[in-house]
Formats: C-alpha cells, sequence, structure tokens
C-alpha cells in the first residue's frame, strides 16, 4: 500500500477569521451578544391540597405537586435564588370540577390559598396566577362547553370574575391561557373597575394546540378527563402572520406583556413578535420541553445541564425578555455557582 500524501499549509490570506474572536473564554465573553439571569426565568408550579405534599409527577421527573405549606417554602427558596416571579397552577379535587367550572369562582378556593399563604411569607416574588377553566371543568376545556362548541362570550365572563378573585386574593399578574377572544379588554375593564389598576396582565397571546402539553395535563388531572382537543381555541401550529395578530389585539385590549407558547418548537413566532411589537415577550418552555431534555438526560443521550442552559439562552437570543421553564430552580442555581 502506498503512503497517503501529506497535505502541504500554505497560510491562508485572510483579513477576517471569526475565530479570533472564540479563542479563549475571556474573549467570548467579551463579544457574547446574549446573557441569561435568573431574572429572566419564571417558575411554574403545580399546587394541591393537602399538608407536607410533595408529589412526583412521572411525566416530569424533578418536578412536584405542592400543598401549599410545601408551595411558600419553595417559593421562598426560588426568591432567594433570585427568581422575579412565580406561576401557580393548580390540581384540583375531582370532585370539585364540574361543566359551569363552579370552583374557579370560589375566593377560597386552592390557588386563592395559595396566593394568600405565599404573599403573606414571601412578599417580594412576583405571583402570576392562571386565568383559564381547564383545571375546574369537568371536560377539561379551558372554557365552557355547550354541545359540541366551547362558548366564547359566556367564558369570558367567568374568566373576568375569575381574575378579580385571584387579585383578591393577592395575585400580581394575572395570566389568561385561555384563548377566549376578548377576554383581555374585560379583564382588563373589571380589574380597573375593583381598584386593581395596578394589577399585570399577561397574556398567553400566542398559544398554540399543541401536543407538548401532554405532561402538563397529567400534572393538573386533565389528561384523564379532556375531551376531544383544544383546536377551536388555541392557534393552529402552522400559521404565524395570525400570531402577529393575536398578539396586536391583546396589546390593543391593554396586555403589559405578551407570551408565545409552546416555546422552542416556535422560536421563529418569538422574534417575529418581539421584532413587529417590542413590547415585553415572554416564551413558555413548556412539559413537552422539559420532559424531552430530562428524559435524554436521564438516560445519558445529552448532557442534561448544557442542553438545559442552552435552551434557555436560545429563547433570549430570539428576543425573550424571560421565560417561563419547570427548569427555573436548577438554572438558578446554576448561573449562581458561576
Ligand atoms: N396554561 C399553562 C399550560 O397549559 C402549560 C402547558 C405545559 O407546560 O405543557
Ligand atoms: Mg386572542
Amino acid at each position: 500500500m502506498t503512503q497517503p500524501e501529506k497535505p502541504v499549509a500554505t497560510r491562508l490570506s485572510l483579513s477576517q477569521r471569526p475565530r479570533r474572536n472564540r479563542k479563549s473564554d475571556w474573549a467570548r465573553r467579551l463579544v457574547r451578544e446574549t446573557t441569561l439571569d435568573a431574572s429572566d426565568l419564571i417558575w411554574p408550579l403545580f399546587v394541591i391540597e393537602g399538608e407536607g405534599r410533595r408529589d412526583a409527577i412521572a411525566s416530569m421527573p424533578g418536578v412536584f405537586r405542592y400543598s401549599i405549606d410545601q408551595a411558600t417554602q419553595a417559593v421562598a427558596q426560588a426568591a432567594a435564588l433570585g427568581l422575579p416571579a412565580v406561576a401557580l397552577f393548580p390540581n384540583i379535587d375531582p370532585g370539585l370540577r364540574d361543566e359551569a367550572a363552579r370552583a374557579a369562582l370560589d375566593p377560597d378556593n386552592l390557588v386563592c390559598r395559595a396566593c394568600r399563604a405565599i404573599k403573606a411569607s414571601v412578599p417580594d416574588i412576583g405571583l402570576i396566577t392562571d386565568v383559564a377553566l381547564d383545571p375546574y371543568t369537568s371536560h377539561g376545556h379551558d372554557g365552557l362547553l355547550v354541545g359540541e362548541e366551547i362558548v366564547n362570550d359566556a367564558t369570558v365572563a367567568v374568566l373576568t370574575r375569575q381574575a378579580v378573585i385571584q387579585a383578591q386574593a393577592g395575585a400580581d399578574v394575572i395570566a389568561p391561557s385561555d384563548m377566549m377572544d376578548g377576554r383581555i379588554g374585560a379583564i382588563r375593564a373589571a380589574l380597573d373597575a375593583e381598584g386593581f389598576e395596578n394589577v399585570q396582565i399577561m397574556s398567553y397571546a400566542a398559544k398554540y394546540a399543541s401536543a407538548f402539553y401532554g405532561p402538563f395535563r397529567d400534572a393538573i388531572g386533565t389528561n384523564k378527563t379532556l375531551k376531544g382537543d383544544k383546536r377551536t381555541y388555541q392557534m393552529d401550529p402552522a400559521n404565524t402572520d395570525e400570531a402577529l395578530r393575536e398578539v396586536a389585539l391583546d396589546l390593543e385590549q391593554g396586555a403589559d406583556m405578551v407570551m408565545v407558547k409552546p416555546g422552542m418548537p416556535y422560536l421563529d413566532i418569538v422574534r417575529r413578535v418581539a421584532d413587529a411589537f417590542h413590547a415585553p415577550t415572554f416564551a413558555y418552555q413548556v412539559s413537552g420541553e422539559y420532559a424531552m431534555l430530562t428524559a435524554a438526560a436521564q438516560n445519558g443521550w445529552l448532557d442534561g445541564e448544557r442542553a438545559m442552559m442552552e435552551s434557555l439562552l436560545a429563547f433570549k437570543r430570539a428576543g425573550a425578555a424571560g421565560v417561563l421553564t419547570y427548569f427555573a430552580v436548577q438554572a438558578a442555581e446554576i448561573l449562581r455557582r458561576e
């Protein structure tokens, strides 16, 4: 066999060598365009009745449903790590779910009690509550079901009341995730009329009918009850201009912040929304995204920490002001260490 010839290197005459700016850690830090900070992260957490409970969620390893006492402790820890806000999602007793979502309007429901407890012991963290009916309906939909239809305007009337009750319980930010038309304006008017003009609205403005919500439905217990799908109110994953129209409407109606959901598969939408409106734009890295990354890491197929931090940075690079992520506490711990 003949020996392969050794290639002869000639020095290329290049005026630009982009690798120069990558040659060392300090050089990379010097030219870095995007940074990630604990202040960019919002932690969604699940609450459940009882005491001393931290129930594991099988499809979301490392995520728990907390009874109010445990949630309060967990939120105190989140505040100490510098997280600016948490978002509460209740797992309501199945016996309290009905067609009319009555428990959503009970000022002593799980979420309202959790708000009061958290506000009393961790006053300096932002408290975001979810406005939608899915945790409270027997059919698992975000709105009222009449025949086969999720009825818009009657649902908005309930959501408006739900928002006021949450504000009364101490919520700092109302986050409607239901995708009914006109709910932002109706909620803004009701909050103002009740003296809550300083309560913010973070609108789930472009929320897609996505397969990536599966583990969340395990967490709040709607996977088994949900009848049909949510395609008559959540957006078609094929659409992008429509997201801009949805965001425009919510901003006109009084949204202070807007959200795109899911996150990673929709970074193009985040970028378009951020560029078009220059309004605080958030992304929700949803349960299915968390589950994928965590499962791959647990199998040793991904470096979990690096993949997590890279995914969070990607939201910032796409133009997001911040990210709702189940990784918030883990990521904040890493950021503190660095
Ligand atoms: N309204 C909140 C959600 O639907 C969250 C979905 C997820 O994390 O999969
Ligand atoms: Mg809308």
